[in-house]
């Protein structure tokens, strides 16, 4: 049963907040991968447990891994991978993209599926690429979910060409289980720009930290055949879903201050400081962690968001609260995300009273005065948050499935009403 409709709170005064938040789902879910194809034991510290992460423990554990928890922390004792096995992928792109190569690997029939709307999503090419490095993928003809890995317990690797103007994913997937392929891989990429650069960046580090041999060019990766080690992985906390609560700051003209937030690292929510920044925010880091100050009135912001989509949602939120017009470009990969997110964001805003155009690759926002009413969510945990951020300035708007957002941040409604509404 979708949980019942959740009135966004209003902020009825600047927001000054300190909101330390879970670890990252893309770190996690790499690391898993990673820790069940290692040649030893690995323990995952402050991994995000959420429902995407939770899906990739249960797949891979559904293969014959060993993951316990300890306290909060994961334990993982990779084993030898076999089937048969089902695998629920849920609505997680990093499951449904990761998991499948690791299933090539295990000797068994493996059946993939997830929600209704992961059949929708891009998966042809990630499939196809497979095959040509040798894995037995039955999918009836429809290059997407549901299929089955008939694995025979080894992949051949080798060449390959992909066009993964799609998703990033179809790439990461590749090569997160390649050391584990009898030559390895090299993929190389053709088609219109790649997306989320970042991601890709993460894969390639991940990969490198547990021992993996990695060389890049532009569009071109390659992986050599070899171990991956285990030991200690220590996953950041989650950037891009700091997005939100950084917004808070700029719309209330209040200061919000993420903890931990590092100095270097390859999640693309590291954007949402130069991102902010443009809009008028007050954007520094210290000890303490990131914090950004609102200033009172902000700006709008013309940005191309091809390495950083995942923002696009909060962001467009911002951009309709803003003093000035926006134009959020290079994000048409965005309508085969969770929902078409294009759609789904016009609907939702315009549905309240604003003016969003729908763009070839992205979205016009110019901002209006806007009225409450039910926003829908569409099982896209970044609808909920950017309906929140909506909320914060306009009285009435009711979020409806806000549970949805367990696919990433389960504490969401939690950690935001004790910032926008403090007791
Ligand atoms: O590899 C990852 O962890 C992700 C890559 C990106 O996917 P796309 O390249 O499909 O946008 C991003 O949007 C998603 O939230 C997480
Ligand atoms: C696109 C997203 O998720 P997924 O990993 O399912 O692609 C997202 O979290 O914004």
């Amino acid at each position: 049963m979708p949980s019942p409709h959740w009135s966004a709170p209003v902020a009825h005064a600047p927001v000054d907040a300190v909101v330390p938040l879970p670890g990252s789902k893309s770190m996690t879910n790499r690391a898993l991968i990673l820790a069940a194809l290692a040649d030893g034991p690995s323990a995952i510290t402050r991994p995000l447990h959420s429902r995407d992460t939770e899906l990739m423990a249960d797949a891979l554990r559904a293969l014959g891994v060993g993951i316990g928890e300890d306290f909060d922390d994961w334990q993982v004792l990779p084993g030898e991978l076999t089937g048969p096995a089902r695998v629920d992928v849920g609505l997680a792109g990093t499951v449904m993209r990761f998991l499948p190569p690791v299933a090539a690997l295990a000797s068994g029939e493996v059946a993939v599926d997830g929600d209704p709307r992961a059949r929708e999503r891009p998966m042809g090419p990630i499939i196809t690429a497979l095959r040509a490095l040798g894995a037995d993928i039955e999918d009836g003809g429809r290059g997407a979910l549901p299929f089955t890995v008939r694995g025979a317990g080894a992949v051949n690797g080798g060449q390959v060409v992909i066009d993964a103007s799609g998703s990033s994913q179809l790439v990461s997937g590749l090569l997160l289980a390649a050391p584990r392929f009898e030559k390895g891989v090299e993929v190389r990429h053709e088609g219109p720009p790649v997306p989320s650069a970042p991601h890709l960046e993460m894969t390639v580090r991940m990969l490198r930290d547990a021992g993996a041999a990695v060389e890049t060019e532009k569009n071109l990766w390659h992986v050599a055949p070899g171990p991956l080690r285990g030991g200690e992985r220590v996953i950041e906390p989650d950037l891009s879903n700091a997005a939100q609560f950084l917004g808070a700051a700029l719309v209330t003209g209040g200061r919000v201050t993420v903890p931990d937030w590092p100095a270097e690292t390859t999640q693309p929510g590291d954007a949402l400081r130069g991102l902010l920044a443009q809009m008028g925010a007050e954007v520094s880091r210290g000890p303490d962690g990131l914090t950004v100050r609102g200033t009172g009135g902000f700006q709008g912001l013309d940005a191309d968001l091809h390495e950083v989509g995942e923002l696009t949602p909060v962001l467009a939120a911002l951009a309709a609260l803003a003093d000035s017009p926006s134009r959020l470009t290079g994000i048409a990969h965005l309508r085969g995300h969770e929902t078409d997110r294009l759609a789904a964001l016009v609907t939702e805003i315009n549905g309240l009273g604003g003016d969003v155009r729908e763009l070839p690759d992205g979205l016009a926002i110019t901002p209006r005065p806007l009225r409450g009413g039910v926003f829908h969510t569409y099982d896209d945990h970044r609808m909920v948050m950017a309906a929140a951020v909506l909320g914060l300035a306009v009285p009435g708007i009711e979020v409806e499935n806000p549970g949805t957002v367990g696919k990433t941040l389960p504490n969401f409604t939690e950690l935001w009403a004790s910032m926008a509404a403090p007791a």
